[in-house]
């Protein structure tokens, strides 16, 4: 499994996924800058947490409309996976790879904390290694995570076994209590919480673990 990390500026989680993929899968990913118009050959593309353009207009607004975001639009047409994870995720949802949009989050305060969530499906590479319903542990740090989608495409989003997570205790106002959206294909995942802080036990726990093991199995 080869993977490929995208930085751009501002983006500050890039170090932690590196090691995450590296530790888990075994191999170093390729680090991408944004200025990039390709991509190497990879069954992975992840976009890390971070505060790309420092969150301005929206947080992920400006970084939607980078050159190398073509590049991961054409590789998630073709079937490749893509991870968003909390600035990755904002990315994702401005580029209009994911439905909705992450707002202010509904205290107006940043969350740095721990949260639970429960994983709703295991019918996606980045899933298929937990057990449906099991309830694990995550870090969130954001001021922008509270996730909103209109009617329709939150019935989609259920009707189509779409949402990967949900908050056991909603920190931040998110509408139904997402906390992680899956592509039409299933293939590109946004989340908001952290998996790749939890991934062995200097950490304190394995809860994210399981979530590479699961993309790197696929
Ligand atoms: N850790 C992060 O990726 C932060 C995400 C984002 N810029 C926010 O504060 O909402």
């Amino acid at each position: 499994m080869k993977s490929a990390v995208v930085v751009f500026p501002g983006s500050n989680r890039e170090r932690d996924m590196v090691a995450a993929l590296e530790k888990v899968g075994g191999h170093r990913p390729a680090v991408v800058w944004h200025g990039d118009h390709d991509l190497p050959k990879v069954d992975l593309i992840v976009i890390p947490g971070g505060f790309s353009y420092g969150d301005y207009l929206r947080s992920g607004a400006i970084a939607a409309r980078e050159p190398i975001m073509d590049a991961i639009r054409r590789e998630a047409e073709r079937g490749v996976a893509v991870l968003g994870v909390c600035n990755g995720f904002q990315i994702l949802c401005e580029a209009g790879l994911l439905p909705g949009v992450l707002m202010r989050n509904a205290g107006l305060k940043f969350i740095c904390k721990e949260v639970k969530l429960r994983v709703e499906t295991t019918d996606s590479a980045f899933t298929a290694r937990y057990d449906k319903g099991a309830v694990i542990r995550s870090p969130v740090a954001h001021g922008d995570g509270n996730y909103r989608a209109d009617d329709e495409t939150l019935a989609r989003l259920k009707g189509e076994d779409r949402i990967a997570f949900r908050y056991v205790g909603n920190p931040n106002g998110s509408i139904d209590d997402i906390a992680g959206i899956l592509s039409e294909k299933r293939n590109v995942l946004g989340m908001m919480p952290h998996p790749e802080n939890l991934i062995e036990p200097l950490n304190g726990g394995l809860d994210g673990r399981p979530l590479f093991e699961s993309l790197l199995a696929a």
